[in-house]
Formats: C-alpha cells, sequence, structure tokens
C-alpha cells in the first residue's frame, strides 16, 4: 500500500478520501531536517503553507509521486526541482478563493472602522467613543491588483457596497474587467486615485516590493493598502514608515515576507495596521474544500490516473483533461506502440491531430504521447510531468500537424517516428468516444483494440502466409487471440496485426523474419 505523509493541518475529509488508498501518516510541525530524514518512505506528500518543500527535501523523497498543496500558492514548494524528478505537484485553485476574498473584504472594513482596536478597547474596560471614529467605503475608491478568481470576488462583493473599482491586471482584457464593473487602469492612475487598494497578485519577480517607498509616495494620503495574497509583495519597512508619516492612513496584512512574522515594526503601530496570522483561507468551508480537492488529486495519482489540476504539467487544466483524457490515453499507447516497432532512438515524432481532434488543444496529447514513446527507456520514471523534459534531453524533435479534413475516424490521431533504424506509423481512434482502436499501421488500414502483447508483420498480400504464421506460433505454443491483415492493394505489400496471448518466446522472431514473404516483424508490448 502507497504512504502518505500529511505534514501541516488537513481537513479531515482530505484524510478519510487518502486513507482509501493509502496508510495516512500525520506529522505536523517538524522540523526541515525531521521531514528530510523521513521522506524517503512516501509516496506522497499533502501540505498547506506551513511545510516548505526544498530541493533538498525532493531529492530525500526517492519514492515520491505527488506533491499535494492544499491551497492555492506553491511558492513553498520547489516545483523546478519537482519537475526535473517526475514528482506532479498538485494545487487547490478554487478551494479558498470565497475565503481569502471575503478576509480581504473583512479587512477592508476594519481598517475603516478600526473593529479590531475598538474592540480591544472595550475588553479593557474603557468606553472610547473619539478614537475610533471610521470612514465609510461607499463610493469610495477600489483599486484591485490582480482581478483573477479571488480580485474578481471582491470585485462583486465591494461593487454591492457602492464603491468605484478600478483594476490592474496585465493579462486580463478590459471586457473581462467590464463585465466585473471594474475600470482596467495602469497602476500608477490606481495608486493614485484608490481609497484602498487591495493585492490579489501571486509572488513573481515583477510583483516583489511592488509596494515600495517610491509607489507608496504616489498614494493619497487617506489610501488604505490591504494584502490577503503573499508576503514579500510590498516593503513592510517602506509600508511602516510611511504610515507613521501619514503618506497612506493605513494597511492590512494577512501575508508576510517572512511567516511566521518575526520581530518587526508593523507591530509596534497602531489601529491603522492590522495583522492577521496568514488566515486568508482559513474558514471551516474553504479547509474542507480544499482537503478534498487536494486528496482526491493525491489518491487519482497513486491510482496511475492524471490529477485535474497539477501545476507542473503545461495545459492540463481540470476541464481540458475531463475532455481528453481518452485521447491521452490513445496518445500514450500509439506512443508506446511506434516507439516499439521504431525500436532504435526515436529522433523526431510527428504528431497529426485528424478529423474533430484537429481544434483540440494539442499539449496534452503530445506529453502523452512522449509518455508513451519515453515508456520503453524510462518505464516507470517517465511520468505527464516530466516526459518532455526527457524529450529534450534526449534530443527528440516534436512537430505537430493538425488535419481537419482526414475524415475516416471522427478523431484520431496519428503518430510518426524517425529513428536510427528508420520511420514507423501509428493511427488510433477512439470508438463510442472509449475504446481504443488501432486504425492504421505504417499506412496499412486496419480496424483492431490494442492488446498486451502485440506481433506486427510487414510481409507480401499472398496464399499461404497466414497459415504459414499460425503454425509457426502454434509450434512454439504462442495462442493467437486476433489477428487481422490491412492492405492497400490485393497481392501488394500488407500488415498483420496478431493479439497473443503471452509474449512471444525467445529467438521466435528471427524464425518468422525467416518465413517467405514476410519482409518485417515486430513484437511490442503495451
Ligand atoms: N491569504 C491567504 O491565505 C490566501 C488564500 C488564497 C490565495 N492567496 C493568494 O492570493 C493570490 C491571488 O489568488 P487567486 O486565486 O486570485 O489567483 P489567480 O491566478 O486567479 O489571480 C491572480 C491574478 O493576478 C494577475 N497578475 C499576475 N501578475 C500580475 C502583475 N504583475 N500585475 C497585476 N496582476 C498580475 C493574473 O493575471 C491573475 O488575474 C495568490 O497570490 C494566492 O497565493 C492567499
Ligand atoms: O494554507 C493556508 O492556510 C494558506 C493558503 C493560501 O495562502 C493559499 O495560497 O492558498
Amino acid at each position: 500500500m502507497s504512504k502518505v505523509l500529511v505534514s501541516d493541518p488537513i481537513d479531515k475529509a482530505g484524510i478519510d478520501i487518502l486513507s482509501q488508498v493509502a496508510t495516512v501518516d500525520v506529522k505536523t510541525g517538524l522540523k526541515p531536517a525531521e521531514l528530510q530524514e523521513i521522506i524517503g518512505e512516501y509516496d506522497a506528500l499533502m501540505i498547506r503553507s506551513g511545510t516548505r518543500v526544498t530541493q533538498e527535501i525532493i531529492e530525500a523523497g526517492t519514492q515520491l509521486k505527488i506533491i499535494g498543496r492544499a491551497g492555492v500558492g506553491v511558492d513553498n514548494v520547489d516545483v523546478a526541482a519537482a519537475t526535473r524528478k517526475g514528482i506532479v505537484v498538485v494545487n487547490s485553485p478554487e478551494g479558498n478563493t470565497i475565503a481569502a476574498a471575503e478576509h480581504a473584504l473583512a479587512m477592508m472594513l476594519s481598517l475603516s472602522r478600526h473593529i479590531p482596536d475598538a474592540n480591544a478597547s472595550v475588553k479593557k474596560g474603557e468606553w472610547d467613543r473619539k478614537t475610533f471614529v471610521g470612514a465609510e467605503v461607499y463610493k469610495k475608491t477600489l483599486g484591485i491588483v490582480g482581478l483573477g478568481k479571488i480580485g474578481s470576488h471582491v470585485a462583486n462583493v465591494a461593487k454591492a457596497m457602492g464603491m468605484k473599482l478600478l483594476a490592474y491586471d496585465p493579462f486580463i482584457s478590459r471586457e473581462r474587467a467590464e463585465q466585473i464593473g471594474c475600470q482596467l487602469v495602469e497602476l500608477d492612475l490606481l495608486f493614485q486615485q484608490a481609497d484602498y487598494i487591495t493585492l490579489h497578485i501571486p509572488k513573481t519577480p515583477e510583483t516583489a516590493n511592488l509596494i515600495n517607498a517610491k509607489t507608496l509616495a504616489k498614494m493619497k494620503p487617506n489610501a488604505r493598502i490591504i494584502n490577503c495574497a503573499r508576503g514579500g509583495i510590498i516593503d513592510e519597512a517602506a509600508l511602516a514608515t510611511a504610515v507613521k508619516e501619514g503618506t497612506i492612513a493605513g494597511a492590512a496584512l494577512d501575508v508576510f515576507a517572512s511567516e511566521p512574522l518575526g520581530e518587526s515594526e508593523l507591530r509596534s503601530l497602531g489601529k491603522e495596521i492590522i495583522l492577521t496570522p496568514h488566515l486568508g483561507a482559513s474558514t471551516a468551508e474553504a479547509q474542507v474544500n480544499v482537503a478534498i480537492d487536494v486528496a482526491e488529486q493525491i489518491r487519482d495519482v497513486l491510482l496511475g490516473l492524471p490529477a485535474r489540476s497539477a501545476v507542473n504539467i503545461p495545459g492540463l487544466g481540470p476541464d481540458i483533461l475531463e475532455e481528453l483524457k481518452p485521447y491521452m490515453e490513445l496518445a500514450e499507447t500509439l506512443g508506446n506502440l511506434v516507439g516499439q516497432l521504431a525500436g532504435g532512438r526515436v529522433e523526431t515524432l510527428n504528431v497529426t491531430l485528424q478529423g474533430d481532434l484537429a481544434t483540440n488543444k494539442s499539449q496534452p496529447l503530445i506529453i502523452a504521447a512522449l509518455k508513451g514513446l519515453l515508456y520503453q527507456a524510462l518505464r516507470e520514471r517517465v511520468n505527464y510531468v516530466n516526459a518532455n523534459i526527457e524529450a529534450k534531453e534526449r534530443g527528440i524533435r516534436v512537430i505537430e500537424t493538425r488535419d481537419a479534413s482526414a475524415r475516416d475516424y471522427a478523431g484520431s490521431l496519428h503518430l510518426e517516428a524517425t529513428g536510427t533504424l528508420g520511420t514507423h506509423s501509428v493511427t488510433g481512434a477512439l470508438l463510442g468516444d472509449k475504446e481504443i482502436h488501432l486504425t492504421d499501421v505504417d499506412g496499412f488500414p486496419i480496424n483492431v483494440p490494442p492488446s498486451k502483447y502485440m506481433l506486427f508483420t510487414l510481409h507480401r498480400d499472398m496464399p499461404g502466409i497466414i497459415g504459414k504464421l499460425g503454425s509457426l506460433l502454434g509450434s512454439f505454443n504462442v495462442n493467437i487471440a486476433s489477428m487481422q491483415v490491412g492492405r492497400k492493394i490485393v497481392r501488394g505489400d500488407a500488415v498483420m496485426a496478431l493479439s497473443i496471448d503471452d509474449p512471444l518466446p525467445d529467438g521466435i522472431l528471427e524464425e518468422i523474419k525467416q518465413v517467405s514473404g514476410i519482409r518485417d516483424a515486430y513484437t511490442v508490448t503495451l
């Protein structure tokens, strides 16, 4: 049975799902060295933001197949190191969207009405109504930096509260922003005009210290900043100075450059600053959502299925996966088959999406085809994560073609592999949207479902050849489950595809090649 380590507090709903397929150890609060010491025993690691999965941890995770982040941000995982080792990294892109958006809105209102300090004052026995006079958000301008999932929900609620919305997000269209009720503006204008600025962007080299002494100086003296996104987007020292000097009116931070927050000037400031300990995702609902979302993906990967929100498998979102999953299996089978027919070292793989498939996303199919192609060389070490990298390292050139006019089947996939021993091609389609069929081998039309053990011959279409081959296989006690001949012209060249019950015994392939009329023979295991 597989073993899963859960190293941060995760809702029981997730643990229950993992327990269906694995032994689950929950060990929270491990020091990096302790995690490094034990990670080698585990097939999967499930974390929240508390565990840092560094390159050292990944190197020590010799059995690791998947790292599941119960949340959005994977900045506490060395994704590049995981990718190099073929470890899938999954997250829950939407499970805590509402929780994080509501936390940002709560921060905005708390800042405006000084709720945390007023509450603390009453609890101390005071009744001070003068110090805590606030400001309304109604008719004020909210500047949203990052109009993704969380930013959009914040916009919807803020609009209902009567706020005017400005947004800065270079990756979304003006139309999309307008749909959400936001005016898309340049960052400087947002800084100059907003009464409230809320950050909903990832931390990247472009966004690190986006809020600094220079940008703070552009803001209005009544401006308040909310950061429930990522620490390090705000220069904390510059922010503390700006609040102390009245350059801006206040800030509410849920995330910090270094967590847990250590010694910080921010702690010494008054009601203008609100600090929470990375609570954006901490609602009962969000924790159930992210735990289930990620645990299901870990379960699937441990069962050999693809994950729906893998961050290191390019182009494979949940919607795409749902649609393309059967075709990915087709691509992988064809890749495995053509790799074995080609033998030797494959140098070029031509991937043609035919018929209805021509309008689909090709990247997941190419990855699956490469995974199949490299299986003979790498076995279980190749997966959807590292197939691309492994292919590049082996110098395999991938050429993608689309041919919507190919209409033999509604949608089919054609792979052609050229290598040191020549060129071979296979085509396959899905029958009834599910069942894989080989529809062409080396240009000869056939229609057979692939089976675990197969034998292909290239031969001259002439009387007696099938009988000779049958007798030869019989003499080696090889049972033929099915057989089909594909030919283009009568008595010309032909391909025979045989499904056999067991692998061919050693030496028989050479004897098959000696049969008069048989030009070549290939045995494959799928
Ligand atoms: N505090 C918490 O507990 C908590 C919880 C959930 C998410 N988060 C964080 O919130 C942030 C937003 O999450 P999301 O789910 O909305 O992500 P998302 O991917 O849906 O949205 C991010 C948006 O930022 C935009 N963006 C990227 N670079 C930008 C740049 N340089 N300038 C402006 N916009 C840029 C993107 O185009 C995208 O629209 C992430 O950093 C995430 O890790 C924090
Ligand atoms: O695990 C958490 O509580 C924080 C999650 C949050 O930062 C995220 O990126 O999803």
